[in-house]
């Protein structure tokens, strides 16, 4: 589609788009992180949407549950190759972000890129990334990253898989000992994956040391066959994914060599002697590394669902304003505005957490390296909080894009429901939310009682800002409203350290006092989390050095962020006394104000998220606005229409039909 031709274009978007008062390609930049960042992104995405490998027989809902598969696979296999081949030499891992949409509905190489590379890479000691680091990274092996059983999921240190180790032959043994020990969920172990990461109960000397991960061969190298000692299957349709062959995995006493323990940070020598890591949960390291990875990948699905409702909010007509008028864009309805434009500004809530978040990790890495841990456990907390936070703003954000787009937003083609699907199991994966912001709230307990002493975690420094709870403030600025989240927070903090600590001095066990207590402290986590997203949104933009155009609209888009979440949960504002009732009417007042100033914008950011027609993937988003034709068109596509009297109607309808005569 040309951008530059708008006699192609719907004549409400050509006029959305020209009262843009910002430097699109400037905005464009700073979503994707820089102007060779945008370039990149783009380069990759043509090689992708100019190559009809990738594009679908028939839409894929009308797929046969293998067809899908099978279809998805093909689509995978010749992306890999194609980055592969690719002489500027594409990282695949920097460049993921730029391969949304171009698979649907899962993919089943995904877990192979997203964690059985990354396990190997950061479990792995370095005699093992020689061995098989290179063999992944160039597709000649496939795995995945099994931790999951039937009978546990969140609870790693209840995991039932054995690995048994036997110093005569210098091997371990993996057993699955019962029903509930089978792995299950694993991406792509159903039928792609030829190894695996298993996450197993160490057994040696008589002893049990937790779990650890062990890289194991499932399927012959040339048959693709299972290995006997283990069985594979997939594990049956799901709400969305379905192209990712989720499995399931059992060992019958199945044995691995010594040196398959992935063996960096703990050992285990050929006598059997345990040697243990500098840190306990260093081997929960793959969880976290993705968890960081989440958080770009919701502010992305995010963006695809928030560019399909605004445009199509521009493109749609309905009821009337001013009554015997026309009937307006549906964006005209502030309530529409107040569905729409919130997304739009947790995109860049998003973008800039998932930024800042990546930057700790990187530094902790870096520490890690010199065999320091110190920070581990904050990185644990902010990298679990975001997550949460991101994956349950994300889906739901989509979900209220869908809303917005009425009865099309039901329809397939709308690419809405699949977004959703594609995000909603973000909430589940990789540590179901309310467990990691239990997680979070256990550290902010801890931190919340070591004050005074020095742990270099400066994102809870402020649990120790004891005087910032007696004071409210009555300016607005933003960094005003950023102190009111931290007042919020801070004060949460102390109400749940001080119910637990009545609960115990009245002779409650800590952990009974903890279950007690975890509705609020759940909310600790969520406002915790909640205030450093507004801290670093509120710091990005201030000191971002950009046009006065794509500044104001950053500054608006941010400011109505903060208004938004505080009205969604004024409550613990009043409580704390950080604002007042008069203070939360202003606000609310402000946020329409911020809606209406941000609606003739709102088309031109989206249009700044620069997702090609191709990836967006839907009748209602597309950058032409041309919504019924593409709705008419893919309606014409269902089987069902093949013929104008189906097959069914013979079989099963007529005869009720004539069963009265
Ligand atoms: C080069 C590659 C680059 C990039 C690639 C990366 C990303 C890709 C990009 C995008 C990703 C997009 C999509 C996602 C892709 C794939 C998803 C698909 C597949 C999904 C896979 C999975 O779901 S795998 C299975 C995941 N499972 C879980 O997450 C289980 C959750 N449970 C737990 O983590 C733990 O059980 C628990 C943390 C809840 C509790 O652990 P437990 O051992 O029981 O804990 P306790 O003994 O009670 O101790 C608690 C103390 O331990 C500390 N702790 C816990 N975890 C850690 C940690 N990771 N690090 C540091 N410390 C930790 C905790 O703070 C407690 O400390 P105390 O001091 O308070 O005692
Ligand atoms: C699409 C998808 C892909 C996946 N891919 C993989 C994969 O590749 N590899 C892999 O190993 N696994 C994978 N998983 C599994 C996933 O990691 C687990 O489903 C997840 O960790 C949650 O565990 P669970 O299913 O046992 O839920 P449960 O832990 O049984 O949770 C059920 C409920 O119990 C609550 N609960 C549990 N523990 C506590 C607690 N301590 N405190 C309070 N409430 C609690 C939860 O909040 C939740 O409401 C995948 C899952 C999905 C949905």
């Amino acid at each position: 589609m040309d951008k530059n031709n708008e006699r192609e274009c719907n004549e409400d978007l050509i006029r959305e788009r020209r009262k843009c008062n910002f430097n699109i390609e400037e905005l464009t930049n700073i979503v994707d992180g820089g102007k060779a960042r945008t370039a990149r992104r783009r380069e990759i995405q043509r090689l992708l949407i100019n190559d009809p490998e990738f594009l679908d027989e028939i839409p894929q809902d009308y797929m046969s549950h293998e067809d899908r598969y099978s279809n998805e696979l093909r689509k995978s296999a010749h992306l890999m190759q194609k980055l592969a081949d690719q002489e500027s030499g594409h990282d695949i891992h920097q460049d993921i972000g730029a391969l949304t949409g171009i698979l649907k509905d899962g993919n089943p190489l995904m877990v192979h890129l997203s964690m059985f590379i990354p396990a190997i890479l950061g479990q792995a000691n370095s005699e093992q990334q020689e061995k098989w680091l290179g063999r992944s990274l160039r597709n000649e092996i496939i795995g995945t990253y099994a931790q999951t059983e039937l009978g546990h999921g969140t609870f790693v240190r209840g995991l039932e898989t054995r690995a048994t180790y036997d110093p005569t032959v210098e091997e371990f043994v993996l057993h699955t000992p019962t029903i509930t020990a089978t792995k299950w969920w694993p991406g792509g172990l159903g039928k792609t994956c030829n190894y695996c990461v298993v996450m197993a109960q160490l057994y040696t000397q008589g002893r049990c040391y937790g779990p650890h991960p062990f890289i194991v061969q499932l399927r012959d190298e040339e048959t693709h066959r299972s290995l006997p000692g283990i069985t594979l299957g997939e594990i049956g349709p799901r709400l969305g994914l379905n192209s990712n062959d989720n499995g399931f995995l059992k060992f019958e006493n199945h044995r691995i060599p010594r040196t398959n323990m992935l063996m960096k940070h703990s050992q285990v020598l050929k006598d059997g002697t345990y040697v243990k890591p500098l840190h306990n949960k260093l081997s929960y390291g793959t969880m976290m590394l993705v968890r960081v990875g989440i958080v770009g990948a919701c502010s992305r699905s995010l963006q695809y669902a928030v560019t399909i409702a605004t445009r199509y909010s521009a493109v749609r007509h309905q009821s009337e304003i001013v009554p015997g008028q026309p009937e307006p864009q549906i964006l005209d309805y502030q309530t529409q505005q107040y569905k729409v434009i919130p997304q739009i500004a947790s995109v860049f809530a998003l973008i800039f957490s998932a930024r800042s978040l990546s930057k700790i990790q990187s530094s902790v890495t870096a520490k890690l390296k010199d065999g320091n841990t110190d920070l581990l456990p904050e990185l644990h907390s902010l990298s679990s909080g975001l997550k949460a936070l991101s994956s349950s703003d994300a889906s739901w954000g989509v979900e209220v894009c869908r809303l917005a787009c009425g009865g099309h937003g039901y329809l397939a083609s709308s690419n809405l429901p699949r977004t959703y699907t594609g995000t909603t199991c973000a909430i589940t994966y990789e540590g179901e939310n309310t467990v990691l912001l239990l997680q979070v709230a256990r550290y902010l307990i801890k931190s919340y009682r070591s004050i005074g002493k020095e742990t270099g975690a400066s994102s809870v420094s402020y649990l120790a800002d004891q005087t910032s709870l007696a004071s409210s403030s009555s300016s607005f600025s933003n960094k005003a409203l950023v102190q009111a989240f931290k007042l919020s927070a801070l004060s949460l903090v102390a109400e749940a350290e001080a119910r637990l600590q009545k609960l115990c001095d009245m002779g409650q066990e800590f952990y009974h006092a903890w279950n007690y207590c975890s509705v609020l402290l759940l909310k600790c986590a969520e406002a915790h989390t909640r205030y450093y997203i507004c801290e670093k949104y509120e710091q990005t933009v201030d000191s971002l050095k950009a046009s006065e155009g794509v500044k104001n609209v950053l500054q608006s888009l941010c400011r109505l962020y903060l208004i938004y979440h505080i009205t969604l949960t004024h409550g613990d504002f009043l409580k704390c006394g950080a604002l007042t009732p008069r203070n939360i009417a202003v606000l609310e007042g402000e946020m329409c104000d911020l809606l209406a100033v941000l609606r003739p914008q709102a088309v031109s950011i989206v249009d700044a998220f620069d997702i090609p027609d191709e990836l967006l993937g839907s009748t209602l988003g597309c950058w032409d606005g041309n919504v019924y034709q593409r709705l008419y068109d893919e309606a014409l596509k269902s089987p069902l229409n093949k013929t104008d009297v189906p097959d069914a109607y013979y079989k099963y309808l007529l005869p009720l039909m004539k069963s009265s005569l």
